[in-house]
Order: structure tokens, then C-alpha cells, then sequence
């Protein structure tokens, strides 16, 4: 039967090559959209193709930028198919690069249409070759009639040099017309100005800081693992002011040595900020930068270096590491355990892990970096699929905070109020010795919820099941979900009660507030990502900092990692408890990942630090373990926990959300969906179940949960499962979230 099968197949080729001269050869192409498969295309004569070439294809009416793929083009009649355009003139992504793509899109279920989209970013943006730039030259012509502004701008051009018409006109301190009017008698004329000169490449060899022994031991074992130029994962798990950054900066120096490539990937964009002057100092000169932030022509230039290896270093936010990398020889992965590694919309992916897929495909080396690893990367160092490196002291000999509870049942903060007496106590002595504290608090804006004094009315989002937050410095209320904003109303829209609304609980806007009325005088900055944005206003806030221009700064997690500001030395967290209750079976780790990051920010410098953390639980597991600094207590605990509950890594989760116009024909999918599953040994499915956040965006959305034991094939079980899924009719969509992060 098969081999039936594949002599039809020959048959119909032969024939094809019979019936058709001159044989048009076909290619496979993907293209940046929804689709899994590649598209065949015909080879237009005397066009030399080969696999990872980027070619522009007719798709529809539109020419679409795609990559050719491996593998026969189809046994179709190429005469019969359209031909692609031609081909783009950058590099190709190579076999690994593919194989890449493959891998992501086979795990998160994702089409590889839409992975290769995020590996084509910035190209789109490409500018082109470089126009040449004209600038102005004497010619040695006299003008007709000589002014004093004519005579300077001629001086000024005098020695022959080609200069911008800018430049001439600030040297010669003139105006451009008067430039304009020389050009014009013939006095001076346009001329290509001499190209830029290449931006300055990071040095391997500029001496970095004289390292501690278990800082030199760590940096040596780096180096040594990017110079085995083989693929290895080390966990670098080095307390909060250790030295992290220094030590794997000398895994980066190794792959420079080497003229290789590195990638720093961070959870946030401003954690990117401070990273580039700290890596000028140590090399000499700034990585490029790769994130949402950074303009379009900024990432066609980081993608075209990156491709053709004369960008070395790169730092980026998560979606760096599909950039093409040429010839990469190590990932780090800073704060490895950040949640914000997960993307959750679109390829639900999580750079971290996908960075450990990456290295092995292209032989790297992975440096996973943190003071709070995550559970999944302590399991397997344990399982020694993972090195450890371990900096279990202060740089320095500095110590490590002291850590104390308040407990907010007995001695918290008046009414109205929302620092306990202990809290503001602290903060006045940390201000009187002329030292910096920060108060923490993971909610944006000034109020949680808004309700009416006089009816009770609460403030809800039109499209989501969630309270709006009052956000009193754009004076609205804003849906954290779906972006919905609107000016805060006067009168209840309920009742109509004027002035009757108030907000309800505190987010970082009210914390300022009440930090300026009791600490007066006191210079207060506020970091939150809507407030600050992730650009040079943030920039300036960090620097300012840093230079002790601010006296307390109030935060989201934003500030929780990576900062060092050596002046800080109090640290308070305003609300430990709110992420203890949530329906995460990572809410302990992450809550205790979130205060023992935010507590490392104090006493960095040459003073002591300490920190206070407002809870109404202070027995609880995790603040116990912050207060008495028995991190591997509360690992151990936390990790015997999961592994009873058979959570990861000891078990797989993956999530489906099924959302649509009405619950009905939400929840009748996920019905349906339930009742197909394959009936497979070691794993089960839960639900559906009205998720947490019942309606995003006007749709209503359930949850399906699949678990099962680890050594299970969750990607495939999907696939088979989804497969012979009803097709999703009147507006259904299905999220599949293989690892959720997110369980809302
Ligand atoms: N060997 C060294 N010589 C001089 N300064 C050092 C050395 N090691 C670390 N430092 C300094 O100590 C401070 C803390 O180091 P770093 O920021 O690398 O710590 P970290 O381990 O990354 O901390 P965190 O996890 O809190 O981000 C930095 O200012 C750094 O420059
Ligand atoms: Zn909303």
C-alpha cells in the first residue's frame, strides 16, 4: 500500500516533467500570518533559491516578505502556481534559526506563520540602503558681494572639509540661508559628506572590576562554558547585591573574545536602562537595545547587525531572542524567575525556557541569573540537567537587610490611612540620617475600586468583569484589562449623587499622597509604568535617584529587581498579602520571590539596610521565611508542596480559554470540548469553569485545564485533542496556553 502509494507519487512527478519544459522548480514558502503551512511558490528561471533565503511572494493582492522553508516544494504543477517576486536583499535565517520557529510553534501549538512573524520584526521597518547624506564644500569661488556673515561662513570652509549644512552654519556661527546664498553664487557647493564612522564595538579586553573569589570562581566557570562552545544551562543564584551582573558580564566578554555574539534578555524595559551604562563601563561602549520602546529604525538597524554579526551584544526584552542571530554564543537570562518572560498573548511562549531550546539548537551557552530562581530551574539543577553557581554573600561584605512584619490586625495604620505608626516611623529616622527608603506596592494608580458613599454603586468596566482603578493623575478611570479610560464622573451614575464617589483601598498614587503629607518636604518620585513610561523619562528618574535627588520613591514592581541606588537603606512593603489568596498555584513562590527582591533594594551601599513588610498574616509561610532570611526553607517547603500536588515541574498544566460573545456559547464549547478529550493514562481535564476573569473585552471566557504527570507529551495530547474539535462557530475563539503563568 505504501509503496503503491509512493510510485503513484513518482509516477505524477515523472509526468509533470514529461508534459512542462522547461520544469519550473517550486519552493516552500512561510509567511508571516496565521497559517501553519507553508505556501508553494514557482522559481522564477535564473533565480538561485536555497532554504532560509528571504523572498517577497504574492500573497493575495498583497507582496508579503516570506522565508523560504525546507523540504520539496509540493508535487504540484509549478506552471499552474504563482511565482515568487524575488528575493530580499538581508541575510537568511539559518538551518538553526528554522529549526527554531519549528520547535516554538510545535510546543505553544502556535501556527509557525506567527512565530516566523515575530522573527521577521524589524524587518518590515528596514530603511533601505543608506541614501548618501550632501553637505556643503568651498569651491574656492569668490562672491559677487562679501558680507561679514558670508565672510565668516567662507572662513569656516576654508580648510576643504565636507560638513552638513548644520554643522557649517553652527561653526561659522551664520544662518542657513546665508549658506543658501552662497551655494547660489557658486561659493560653495553640495558634496557627499564622508560616512559616518562605525559605531564603536564593545572591548573584551578593557579590565572589569577586580572580582571576589566566589565572584572570579563564578566568572571563570562562564567563561569556561561559552568557550566549550557546546550547549549548557547555569543557574547563577547569587543573593540579592551579589555581583551577578559582573560575573556573567565575563561569560559575555568570553563570546566577545571570541568575536561571537551575546544576548541579555530582562523582564522589564527598565531594568534595560541601567544595564547599558553599566555594560559602557565595563566594555567601553553601549550594546544595542532591543524592545518595544526602541524606534523603528533603531530595530531595523539591531536586526540587520544582528543578522550580519556586526552587532556583538545585544540587550532586549523577551522578544529578542528571535532576533537571527548570526553566530550566537550565550544567552543570559536576567531574573530568570520573572513572570514577565511569559508572553501570554499571541505565541504564548516563555523566553526563558525557549531560551534553553535556543542554545541547544544553535550549541550555546545559557546563564540563567537570579536571587529568587524559580522553582522549575532549582528542580532542575537538582535533576542535573542544570549547573549551579552559587554567590550566597553580599559583594562587598555587606549584609543583607534585616527583615520584620508589621502585623496589620494590631498595629497597622489609622483608618483613612494606609502606613502603619512602625512604618512611618522608620521612614522619618531613614530620612533625618539623609538616606533614601522606597515603599512598595504592586498596584498602579490611586484606588483599586471606586464605590458610591450614598448607594453603594461600584465602578465597574463596560466590557470586563473588573473594577476600574481610578487613576488620578490622568483624572480617569481605567480598565487594567482592556485599556478602557474615561474621565472620573462628578455625580454617581447610578443614584446621580454629586461628589458621592470615592475610591476605595490604595494604589502607588495614594501612597505618594500620604507620603507627602506626613514626610514634608520630602522629594517624592513615583515609578509606574504608566506614569513614567519606559524612555528618557524614566531614564532621568533612575538617574536621579541614583544621585540621591530623591528622598523616597514610590513603586510597582517596577522597582522591585535589578535597581541599585547605594543611598537606599529602608525599604517598606505596603500590602504583602494581596497576591498570597490568588487562584496561582505560584502565588506562595511568587509572592515571596516579589518581597525578597524588593526588600534586596535595601542597604546595597555603604550603609546597612533594613525593611518593613505591612501584612495581616504574619504567620504565613512565606513572611515567616523573609523575616528570618531561610530562603532554602521556605524552597524546600514550598518545592515539597508542588511536588505533592503534582504542580510543575513535577506535573504539566496547560490552559485553554474559550471565549465568546455570550457565556452560553462559551461555556457550550467548553462543554463540548470537555467531552472529547482523548482518555489518555497520567493526565486529566479540569473544567470548564467560568474563568476569574469572566468577560475580557465584551467576550465571556471559560477554562479548560489539562494536568498531568511530567514526563507527558502535553503539546501533542493538545494537537490530537484539538483536532477533532468541533469547528469553533458564532465567534468562538480558543486560547491554548501550554505552562500557564497566568490563571486568570
Ligand atoms: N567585584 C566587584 N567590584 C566592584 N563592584 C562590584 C563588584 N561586584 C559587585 N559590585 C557592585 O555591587 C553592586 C551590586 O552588584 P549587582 O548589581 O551585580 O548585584 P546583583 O547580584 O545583580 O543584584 P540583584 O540580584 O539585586 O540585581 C553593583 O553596584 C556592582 O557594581
Ligand atoms: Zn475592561
Amino acid at each position: 500500500m505504501a509503496r503503491s502509494t509512493a510510485e503513484d507519487a513518482g509516477r505524477r512527478r515523472q509526468e509533470r516533467i514529461e508534459s512542462r519544459l522547461p520544469v519550473l522548480k517550486t519552493v516552500e514558502v512561510l509567511l508571516p500570518v496565521a497559517l501553519d503551512r507553508p505556501l508553494t511558490y514557482a522559481v522564477p528561471e535564473g533565480l538561485d533559491i536555497v532554504p532560509g533565503d528571504l523572498v517577497v511572494v504574492p500573497l493575495g493582492t498583497r507582496p508579503t516578505v516570506g522565508v523560504v522553508w525546507d523540504g520539496e516544494g509540493a508535487a504540484v504543477d509549478a506552471a499552474k502556481l504563482k511565482p515568487l517576486s524575488g528575493k530580499v536583499d538581508a541575510a537568511g535565517f539559518s538551518k538553526p534559526m528554522r529549526s527554531f520557529i519549528d520547535w516554538v510553534a510545535v510546543y505553544t501549538l502556535a501556527p509557525r506563520g506567527q512565530v516566523l512573524r515575530m522573527a521577521l520584526r524589524g524587518l518590515a521597518e528596514d530603511p533601505g540602503p543608506p541614501q548618501p547624506r550632501i553637505g556643503l564644500r568651498a569651491t574656492g569661488v569668490a562672491p559677487k558681494r562679501l558680507t561679514p556673515a558670508r565672510e565668516k561662513a567662507l572662513a569656516a570652509a576654508s580648510d576643504g572639509v565636507v560638513r552638513s549644512k548644520k554643522a557649517l552654519s553652527e561653526a561659522a556661527g551664520v544662518s542657513t540661508s546665508v549658506l543658501d546664498g552662497l551655494v547660489a553664487e557658486g561659493a560653495l557647493q553640495p558634496a557627499p559628506l564622508p560616512p559616518p564612522p562605525p559605531p564603536r564595538q564593545p572591548d573584551p579586553d578593557l579590565p572589569g572590576p577586580e572580582l571576589s573569589v566566589e565572584q572570579a570562581a563564578s566568572a571563570r566557570a562562564l567563561r569556561e562554558a561559552v568557550a566549550a562552545r557546546a550547549f549548557s544551562v547555569t543557574l547563577l543564584d547569587g543573593v540579592t547585591g551579589s555581583g551577578k551582573t559582573e560575573v556573567y558580564c565575563e561569560a559575555v566578554a568570553e563570546a566577545l573574545s571570541a568575536g561571537r555574539q551575546a544576548l541579555i534578555l530582562a523582564p522589564e524595559i527598565a531594568l534595560t536602562i541601567p544595564f547599558l551604562d553599566r555594560f559602557a563601563k565595563r566594555f567601553g561602549a553601549r550594546p544595542a537595545v532591543w524592545h518595544a520602546s526602541v524606534g523603528e529604525k533603531g530595530r531595523a538597524a539591531v536586526r540587520a547587525g544582528v543578522a550580519d554579526g556586526s552587532v556583538r551584544a545585544v540587550v532586549a526584552a523577551r522578544s529578542g531572542l528571535f532576533l537571527p542571530f548570526k553566530d550566537l554564543a550565550l544567552i543570559v537570562v536576567d531574573e530568570e524567575h520573572d513572570a514577565a518572560y511569559k508572553q501570554e498573548d499571541g505565541v504564548a511562549y516563555n523566553a526563558r525556557d525557549m531560551a534553553v531550546v535556543r542554545a541547544r539548537i544553535e550549541d550555546a551557552a545559557v546563564v540563567l541569573a537570579s536571587a529568587t530562581p524559580s522553582i522549575e530551574t532549582r528542580v532542575n539543577v537538582e535533576r542535573g540537567r542544570y549547573d549551579k553557581l552559587a554567590l550566597p554573600a553580599r559583594f562587598g561584605g555587606r549584609a543583607m537587610p534585616a527583615v520584620q512584619a508589621i502585623d496589620m490586625r494590631r498595629v497597622g495604620p489609622p483608618r483613612g490611612s494606609w502606613l502603619a505608626p512602625a512604618m512611618v516611623h522608620a521612614v522619618t529616622e531613614t530620612l533625618a540620617a539623609g538616606q533614601q527608603a522606597l515603599l512598595f506596592l504592586n498596584r498602579r494608580g490611586y484606588a483599586p475600586l471606586t464605590l458610591c458613599r450614598r448607594c453603594g454603586h461600584r465602578m465597574k468596566c463596560p466590557n470586563c468583569s473588573a473594577w476600574l482603578v481610578e487613576h488620578r493623575f490622568r483624572a480617569s478611570l481605567v480598565c487594567h484589562h482592556c485599556g478602557h479610560s474615561a474621565p472620573t464622573p462628578k455625580t454617581c451614575p447610578a443614584c446621580a449623587a454629586e461628589d458621592a464617589l470615592v475610591g476605595c483601598g490604595p494604589g502607588v498614587e495614594r501612597i505618594r499622597d500620604e507620603a507627602a503629607e506626613r514626610f514634608l518636604g520630602a522629594r517624592i518620585s513615583i515609578l509606574s509604568s504608566d506614569v513614567m513610561g519606559a524612555g528618557e523619562r524614566l531614564k532621568a528618574e533612575l538617574e536621579a535617584i541614583e544621585r540621591g535627588e530623591i528622598d523616597i520613591v514610590v513603586g510597582t514592581q517596577m522597582v522591585t529587581k535589578g535597581h541599585h541606588f547605594p543611598n537606599l537603606t529602608f525599604v517598606g512593603a505596603i500590602d504583602a498579602d494581596f497576591a498570597l489568596g490568588a487562584a496561582d498555584p505560584r502565588a506562595a513562590e511568587r509572592t515571596f520571590q516579589m518581597l525578597q527582591q524588593v526588600t534586596g533594594r535595601a542597604g546595597r551601599g555603604e550603609k546597612p539596610g533594613r525593611a518593613l513588610i505591612q501584612t495581616h498574616d504574619p504567620d504565613h509561610a512565606v513572611i515567616r521565611a523573609l523575616v528570618a532570611g531561610d530562603r532554602e526553607g521556605f524552597y524546600r517547603a514550598e518545592t515539597a508542596s508542588r511536588e505533592a500536588a503534582m504542580m510543575p515541574p513535577f506535573g504539566r498544566l496547560a490552559g485553554i480559554v474559550i471565549s465568546a460573545p455570550t457565556k452560553e456559547a462559551a461555556e457550550a464549547h467548553g462543554r463540548a470540548l470537555a467531552r472529547i478529550a482523548p482518555k489518555v493514562e497520567g493526565v486529566r481535564v479540569l473544567g470548564p469553569a467560568e474563568a476569574p476573569l469572566a468577560m475580557v473585552r465584551g467576550r465571556a471566557r471559560v477554562r479548560l485545564l489539562a494536568q498531568s504527570v511530567r514526563d507527558f507529551d502535553m503539546p501533542g495530547f493538545l494537537r490530537d485533542w484539538l483536532g477533532a474539535a468541533p469547528p469553533a462557530r458564532g465567534g468562538v475563539r480558543i486560547a491554548v496556553d501550554v505552562d500557564p503563568q497566568s490563571f486568570m
